[in-house]
């Protein structure tokens, strides 16, 4: 059987600050999408990352679908509705145009898809990430899809001997989607050049080079900043990653994310950070809104999900927590010193260019005497 899923996130508001949307919101969402269960829906969950909210959904309508998208674009409107009678913060911050117009890409929502032919016990992930940006995911991703330092089961499977195919987004690009796609391990040098610049080069899909009609994973790629044309909050990414058998096991998705790898993001989206993994439904930290991921684990059966289990959240999490949170310590004790505070071409905000313009006129060329 064929099932699509669609996540799709978007914020529209939060209590006390850019910290977790409320109960009352959440449940204007959740009402929305249940209405559609049995009907438009397979199934459908809804949940949080700091402010973020995702709404997973399964069903045969295909990529794109335009009852799907508004679907979730109504869902989020009744969202908004509620942030904006609870004066919360943030309300329809997400939603960037005012009217949907059939997809609700380049309206403001992350969007993740992908169509799969149902495996007899199909297991996925759904990561959800806040206070980051899409390429948050690259170096998790990468480790575990092409480093058998990391993923075992590169060595250890036939399955997984193939490698995978992976599909990099240029999302400074503005006319158009513009992307290039590179098999592991044989390009495996290209394909590090590329991503190791987080900020311009995304992965947007991974398939596997055995069966090469099925999707490993999907990633969210769009940058609100070139849709709004100026800040707006941070692009946090979501992903579906299909697990076990073919694809890396779950638990090879662990040691990549206890890395804590530095992104870009937190306080008003311009310093680095490392990500850290916390549990489904924790609000955004007060401490520098530190970048942070969850983790969802999923079994499907003809598009019905039984699930989540938490992936970030059994024991071993926390000692790996407290070591992620250390680095972020030691980052914030350089204050705006980069790369603590982000290069001048990456800040969201536009403080510091205006003064920087302001102060360019007081520059004076010295005179050589020559
Ligand atoms: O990262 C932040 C918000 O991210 P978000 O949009 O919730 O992903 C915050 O650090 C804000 O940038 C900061 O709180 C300032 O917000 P404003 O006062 O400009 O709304």
């Amino acid at each position: 059987m064929e099932v699509t899923v669609s996540v799709i996130k978007a914020d529209v508001g939060s209590v006390g600050g850019h910290t977790r949307p409320s109960d009352e919101l959440l449940a204007a969402v959740q009402q929305r999408v249940e209405a559609e269960r049995g009907g438009l829906l397979l199934d459908a969950r809804v949940f949080y990352c700091g402010d973020d909210i995702s709404i997973l959904m399964t069903h045969q309508r295909g990529l794109g679908d335009e009852a799907i998208h508004g679907l979730a674009w109504e869902a989020f409107r009744a969202g908004t509705e509620v942030a904006q009678r609870q004066g919360l913060y943030g309300a329809g911050q997400d939603l960037l145009k005012d009217a949907f117009s059939g997809n609700v890409r380049g309206l403001g929502p992350q969007v993740a898809e992908l169509t799969l032919r149902e495996r007899p016990n199909e297991a996925l992930m759904i990561l959800a990430a806040d206070k980051t940006e899409p390429g948050a995911f690259n170096l998790p991703l990468y480790l575990a899809f092409a480093d058998p330092m990391y993923s075992p089961g590169l060595l250890l499977s036939e399955e997984l001997h193939a490698g995978f195919r992976f599909v990099i987004m240029d999302v400074e690009h503005t006319e158009g989607d513009r992307s290039i796609t590179l098999d592991a391990p044989e390009r495996l040098y290209d394909i590090a050049a590329l991503l190791r610049d987080t900020h311009r080069y995304v992965i947007a899909g991974i398939w596997s080079r055995k069966y090469p009609d099925e999707q490993a994973a999907a990633v969210s790629t769009t940058r609100l900043r070139q849709i709004a044309g100026r800040y707006v909050g941070k692009d946090d990414p979501v992903a579906i990653v299909r697990v076990q058998k073919i694809f890396p096991a779950t638990e090879e998705f662990g040691p990549p994310f206890a890395l804590g790898a530095f992104v870009a993001g937190d306080t008003r989206g311009s310093h680095n950070l490392p990500l850290l993994p916390v549990p489904v439904n924790t609000p955004a930290s007060t401490f520098f809104c530190h970048p942070m991921v969850t983790a969802l684990g999923f079994s499907m059966h003809e598009g019905r999900l039984t699930g989540p289990v938490d992936l970030f959240a059994d024991p071993v999490w926390e000692p790996i927590r407290h070591r992620i949170v250390a680095k972020a310590v030691a980052m914030r004790q350089q204050g705006f010193f980069q790369p603590a505070m982000l290069p001048i071409s990456e800040l969201e905000y536009g403080g510091i260019t205006a003064r920087l313009q302001r102060l360019d006129a007081e520059f004076r060329v010295e005179a050589t005497g020559d």
